[in-house]
């Protein structure tokens, strides 16, 4: 068995990609953030505080027969940019792509932080982490797709995100007609609950691949693509009137600049991002300033290889043999 679903970026900036999900019987239909970064499968619901649920669809398990509570369960989870949300969890079937777990835990929430009240486009996320980050207490829960795995064709699936486009989320399956290069396997570490991995170098504007290593984590649920000051440097040391925009708390550009691309290695291959795929958006409307697609990850802690980076592969999630694939797209 396998399952497909079309994915679509957010906004002009590509700020996150929405999925649609069905969840309960009869389906209530949900636009999620599909979350390689986290572990939780959560949703705005009728227990979502009323003014923090406006303009959210949300999931009603009195609505739906196959709904059951999951007493005494809680959960609460805080994000890289200081979002938040809590609740309790309910078991129902979730479809996605036309692929249906019946017993999944649909966690829902009972607070949600300002940044969720105000982002309307999505009424929750679908972790696609490894189970070790699930939050929910006292007995943490599976992800979507650790329940699917053993179901599906191949205990795998694939990231394919697009500037601008509708892209997909493939399930127990790998349509390599979606890239157009080899795909180059690298061993993934979920210890933490991300999909980490090491890329073996990198370089700007086409130059020879340094070998200078990279750890990291592959995030569809992050924007950006994060990375060592050293290497921002050196890419931005290329764009002439690149400089630290505090306010905006990252680095801009003259829109009108010709960016060079940004490449890294990983599993014997090379995925390069094209400058345009670099420059994210204007900072505001209109504005002849561009912030970064490529930014600093100095006071994160970790490097993450996120949409912008992704949006250049096809990115394989290979929990069978516990390895990330990518492909040059
Ligand atoms: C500091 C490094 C991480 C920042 C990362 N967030 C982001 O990348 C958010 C995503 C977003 C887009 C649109 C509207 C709202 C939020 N974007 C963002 O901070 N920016 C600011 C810079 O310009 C680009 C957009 C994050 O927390 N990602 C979470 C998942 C998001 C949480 C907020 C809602 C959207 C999903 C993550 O799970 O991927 C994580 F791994 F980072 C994490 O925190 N795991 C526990």
């Amino acid at each position: 068995q396998t399952g497909s679903a079309n994915t679509n970026p957010s906004d002009s900036a590509d700020d996150e990609y929405i999925t649609s999900v069905s969840i309960g019987t009869p389906a209530q239909v949900l636009p999620l953030d599909f979350d390689t970064g986290s572990s939780d499968l959560w949703v705005f619901s009728s227990e979502t505080p009323k003014s923090s649920a406006s303009g959210h669809v949300t999931y009603s398990p009195s609505k739906s027969s196959t709904a059951k509570k999951l007493s005494g369960s809680t959960w609460s989870i805080k994000y890289g940019d200081k979002s938040s949300s809590s609740g309790d969890v309910y078991t129902d079937v979730v479809t996605i792509g036309g692929f249906s777990v019946k017993t999944q835990a649909v966690e829902s929430a009972t607070k949600v932080s300002t940044q969720f009240v105000q982002d309307t486009l999505i009424s929750g996320l679908v972790g696609l982490g490894f189970d070790i980050g699930n939050q929910v207490s006292p007995r943490p829960q599976k992800t979507w797709f650790s329940n699917a795995a053993s179901s599906l064709a191949e205990p795998l699936f694939t990231a394919d995100l697009r500037h601008q486009e509708t892209g997909s989320y493939n399930f127990g399956f790998i349509d390599t007609s979606l890239a157009k290069g080899t795909i180059g396997y690298t061993p993934a570490d979920g210890s933490e609950g991300y999909w980490g991995f090491t890329a073996t170098g990198y370089s700007v504007g086409g130059a020879k691949l340094n070998r200078n290593s990279i750890t990291g984590i592959a995030d569809t649920g992050t924007t950006l693509l994060l990375l060592p000051d050293n290497i921002v440097d050196a890419y931005y040391n290329n764009v002439e009137s690149a400089e630290y925009d505090d306010s905006q708390e990252g680095v801009v550009f003259d829109c009108s600049e010709d960016l060079p691309s940004f490449s890294f290695g990983v599993g014997g291959q090379t995925i390069t991002i094209s400058g345009d795929l670099l420059n994210l958006t204007p900072i505001e409307e209109g504005s002849s300033t561009c912030f970064g697609g490529l930014q600093s990850s100095s006071d994160i802690g970790t490097n993450i290889f996120g949409d912008v980076a992704l949006k250049a592969a096809l990115v394989v999630f290979d929990l069978g043999n516990e390895r990330l694939g990518w492909a040059q797209k």
